[in-house]
């Protein structure tokens, strides 16, 4: 049984067929080096460490053995189905163009080799190619596409496999594995600290979260938007290394609504899993989505020169861009690998807009630095923001990160919690920086918004 994104034991179809089958093995292959897949951020590969070791706890005891291999799936793969001399693989499905490739490789040789292989559908309530519209295209639009998903009925939940289907020690130590240690995930755990302060991984972590996040799901409607709350559900790390999945997810919430009934909270989050689906079947139609526009026009967008914008973008990642939710969501990012969803929006607005910079630039930070980034969801909302996405905001809606601000985080708790300079003096208002000067250390704004507004709309106009 080969795990990719989908670290957990229940509701997983792969680990269910194999177990149904025969002794079964466990194999997680870090691959960094097959063609176009994109080598893990930072935050992911700390991510990762500690969600592989809680997988091998649960695989335990289920009597399970996990083997850690490193390199090309396509190569490795091969090499421990004949070693062990296995029957069959299974594993659950992906959806990123490289990945969808190694996958039909692996299967290929399957083929020629008479080895079984069985993929299986977990890590999206739809597959991609089950969605089209009455022409019979994928949607480009979230509404119509949203109507047609919950049309369609949605699967149960697999339950956790019994135990004893394990394959014995022999075939293990045939295969060999390798020491996670040596892997060096995490090469800094000091400089981790931020992230283990915020976050537990794994399995029962994500189901603790989404019943904690069900108790107080009616209050999601007026709450999501708030980054001083803790009004969202934090799942998105959960859902990004499959430890939960989202059949499990809306099993959950739909349960909740008929014990509790309906409220506009718990819909709100229902469609919020609708958008990450949405993202993942724009994946499917434009594979690399991190670097190509959905809107073709974009392509001649007069984007500043790299190197011209370089301070402001580092200005921008370290959080010093002189607008304080803006910068307090950057930290926030630093510090915890997490940022609230309209944070995300505001900062990329600042750097895409105000600043021109191109958003793969934005992309490949979050990249880097998230403990969610994940293929679809980060370049599909960059390109929301952007203008240049599918069913995106559009170019001309410029937010203003201090009216954000104001708007968003009224009493400033959010702000005076992730800058230290604006949290001294009450008396001072954190949403106007600029009156404050640098006498608290503050920076003053990178950008004149209203000039900077004017020469976005310019650009703007020369591609339309
Ligand atoms: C510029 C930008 C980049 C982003 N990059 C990522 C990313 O790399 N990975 C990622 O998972 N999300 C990304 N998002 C979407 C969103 O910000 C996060 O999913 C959300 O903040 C996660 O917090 P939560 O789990 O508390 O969300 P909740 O509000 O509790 O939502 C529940 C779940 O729905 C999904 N979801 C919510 N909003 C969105 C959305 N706009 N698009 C897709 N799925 C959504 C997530 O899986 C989330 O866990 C990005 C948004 C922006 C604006």
């Amino acid at each position: 049984m080969w795990f990719r994104d989908d670290l957990r034991v229940t509701d997983h179809p792969a680990l269910d067929a194999a177990c149904r089958r025969g002794a079964v093995l466990a194999l997680y292959v870090l691959d960094q080096q097959s063609e176009g897949v994109r080598p893990l951020g930072a935050a992911a590969k700390w991510w990762l460490d500690g969600s592989l070791r809680s997988l091998r706890e649960s695989l335990r005891e289920l009597g399970i053995p996990l083997v850690l291999r490193r390199g090309p799936a396509g190569v490795v793969l091969p090499e421990v189905l004949e070693r062990t001399g296995a029957g069959g693989v299974t594993w659950n499905r992906r959806y990123g163009g490289p990945e969808l490739a190694v996958d039909a490789g692996v299967k290929q040789w399957c083929a020629a080799h008479g080895v079984e292989a069985h993929s299986f559908q977990a890590a999206l309530l739809h597959e991609p190619w089950t969605l089209r519209t009455g022409a019979g295209g994928p949607y480009k639009v979230f509404t119509p596409f949203w109507k047609a998903l919950r049309a369609l009925e949605i699967r149960q939940p697999l339950p956790v496999p019994g135990p004893g289907r394990g394959a014995a020690a022999a075939v293990t130590a045939v295969t060999g594995t390798e020491d996670q240690d040596g892997w060096v995930l995490v090469p800094s755990p000091a400089g981790a600290a931020g992230l283990e302060a915020a976050w537990t991984r794994g399995e029962a972590a994500a189901w603790e979260r989404l019943d904690d996040f069900l108790d107080r799901v009616e209050d999601y409607d007026e709450g999501h938007d708030r980054p001083d709350r803790d009004g969202t559900s934090r799942l998105s790390p959960h859902l990004r290394w499959g430890e939960i999945s989202p059949f499990a997810v809306w099993d959950a919430a739909v349960r909740h609504r008929s014990e509790q009934g309906s409220s506009p909270g718990l819909e709100k989050f229902l469609a919020e899993l609708g958008w990450r689906e949405f993202n993942w079947h724009l994946l499917h139609q434009v594979p690399d989505l991190h670097v190509r526009h959905v809107r073709p026009a974009f392509d001649a967008f007069p984007w500043r020169d790299p190197a011209e914008a370089a301070a402001d973008v580092r200005a921008w990642q370290e959080g010093r861009t002189g607008f304080p939710l803006v910068d307090a969501g950057m930290r926030q990012l630093r510090s915890t690998g997490w940022m609230h969803n309209r944070v995300r929006m505001v900062a990329g607005s600042l750097l895409t807009k105000n600043l021109l910079v191109d958003w793969r630039a934005g992309e490949q930070w979050f990249w880097e630095t998230l403990v969610d980034a994940e293929p679809a969801s980060g370049p599909g909302n960059w390109q929301w923001v952007a203008g240049s996405g599918a069913d995106a905001s559009p170019f001309f809606r410029i937010f203003n990160p201090l009216t954000q601000g104001r708007k968003f985080d009224p009493d400033a708790r959010y702000i005076r919690r992730w800058i230290p300079e604006l949290a001294g003096d009450e008396a001072v208002d954190p949403h106007e920086p600029g009156l404050l000067g640098p006498s608290v250390g503050y920076p003053e704004p990178v950008v004149d918004l209203p000039a900077s507004r004017a020469r976005a709309l310019d650009a703007y106009a020369s591609i339309r």
